[in-house]
């Protein structure tokens, strides 16, 4: 039998990461470009606020009609109007004049100063103010959030609600954007009973296909259901040529090990795929395969459920992200402090399912419960990684320890553990 080399996580990462072919652009209209990439930078097409505008419902006066004005000498104002959000004064303030405004107006021509409806007493034909404003009080100045002309959001940046709001703002109905991978999901396994089945001895429910998904979804990336197959060479095989011809990449889970039904390293063989790595130094997730034919990926996730969630987070997702262009594919990464022991020997990096949590002494993490590979609970409970490097051991509650967050919409720029 071949014996796997492991090899370190980070160069796993690279070899996969040295493969990624970018995806071209295509246009899209604005409300469905959420979770995508920008293929164009955000350019500021003109002043935000485009004009100078007030932010307090109140009063536009010029302010050097205020100087002078104390408790005692209480300065009179002459309203001329009103401005609701929307309108523009139709005249010039003068002397001693003022504007209703509201917040949201542009300011009038000759006004250089709002006074907030609180800080007046109303009289017959305005109202009285009883200190001095400045020149530019209460104004918000045309250009103050963004200047015509501003890169405001480099290209490769994930479109969210904010990135929706600020391209509203200068117009884009349509957005460039990458185009998404499209990813076959196959589960792998004789075992594999549907969601919807009863249990029958030997047999147990297929919930790495619906993580997966879930999991992919969360990352915004399209996928093609290629439901369960039996531990069958030729049949999974031929399920696996069908997938490739369809897709971008193909995320199979199970049989990646050594086992005498473990079919995909045999697949792989069959299909002249190149084998990037077959086993990784890391647990869970150690017999993660990833092999590549042309620019197609294969994502051969381990079917222990906690390995497979490792695996795509660690693995497939960063792929995938930046096939749609993400410069920032990475899972976030945090310090934190332990909050309990965590006395296991770590021959190969561990990443520990754990919950964070903010404490009076900062950030911390805690396993989230029973901690092997092929765990459920914890992955339903966890929501980040810990990361113990390999070689380590006998870790003490309060040791400080590097945090992946899972579920981020925000990626980040390198792989630094
Ligand atoms: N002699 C050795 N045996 C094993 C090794 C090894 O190095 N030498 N590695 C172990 C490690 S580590 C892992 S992890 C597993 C990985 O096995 P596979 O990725 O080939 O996965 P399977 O054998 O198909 O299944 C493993 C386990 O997961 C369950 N499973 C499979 N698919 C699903 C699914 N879709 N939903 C839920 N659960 C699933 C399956 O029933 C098995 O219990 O190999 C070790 N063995
Ligand atoms: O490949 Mo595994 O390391 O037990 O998950």
């Amino acid at each position: 039998m071949e014996i796997r080399k492991p090899i370190p996580v980070a160069d796993a990462v690279m070899h996969i990461m040295n493969h990624v072919k970018k995806l071209g652009a295509e246009t899209i209209v604005l409300e469905q470009s959420i979770g995508r990439v920008l293929a164009e930078p955000i350019v500021a097409r003109h002043s935000v606020p485009p004009f100078n505008r007030s932010p307090y419902d109140g009063f536009a006066i010029r302010a050097e009609d205020s100087k002078g004005a104390s408790g005692d000498n209480r300065l009179e104002f002459t309203v001329i109007g009103e401005i609701g959000a929307g309108y523009v004064g139709e005249r010039p303030v003068e002397k001693k004049e003022a504007y209703r405004i509201m917040t949201g107006a542009q300011i009038p021509t000759g006004a250089d100063a709002v006074v907030m409806f609180e800080q007046t007493v109303e009289t017959e034909s305005g109202f009285t103010v009883r200190k001095p404003f400045e020149t530019g009080e209460n104004i918000s100045f045309k250009g103050e959030d963004a200047a015509e002309g501003d890169v405001l959001i480099v290209e490769g940046t994930l479109i969210h609600a904010g990135t929706i709001a600020l391209l509203a703002t200068f117009g884009y109905a349509e957005v460039s954007v990458y185009q998404q991978p499209v990813v076959g999901v196959l589960s792998t396994g004789t075992e594999l009973l549907e969601v919807t089945d009863e249990l029958v001895p030997g047999k147990i429910r297929n919930s790495n296909g619906p993580m997966v998904k879930a999991q992919l979804t969360r990352a915004g990336v399209p996928f093609k259901e290629y439901g369960t197959t039996k531990d069958d060479l030729d049949a999974c095989t031929k399920l696996v040529e069908r997938a490739l011809e369809e897709t971008d990449a193909l995320i199979t889970t199970g049989g990646v090990s050594v086992g005498d039904y473990d079919y995909l390293p045999t697949i792989y063989e069959r299909l002249g795929a190149t084998v990037l790595f077959n086993k990784v130094a890391m647990r869970p997730g150690s017999v993660t395969t990833v092999a590549v034919l042309g620019d197609k990926f294969l994502f051969g996730l381990s079917g222990n459920p906690s390995a497979c969630f490792t695996g795509f987070e660690l693995f497939a997702r960063p792929a995938l992200l930046a096939m749609m262009g993400n410069r920032a594919p990475y899972l976030p990464h945090l310090k934190a402090y332990l909050a309990e022991d965590f006395t296991k020997p770590n021959p190969f990096t561990r990443f520990v399912r754990a919950v964070w949590k903010l404490t009076e002494n900062g950030l911390a993490a805690a396993p989230a419960g029973f901690n092997k590979s092929n765990a459920v609970s914890s992955i339903a409970r966890g929501n980040c990684l810990i990361v113990l490097p390999s070689g380590t051991r006998g870790y003490s509650a309060g040791d400080e320890v590097d945090l992946l967050l899972i579920g981020s919409e925000q990626g980040a720029k390198d792989w630094v553990l």
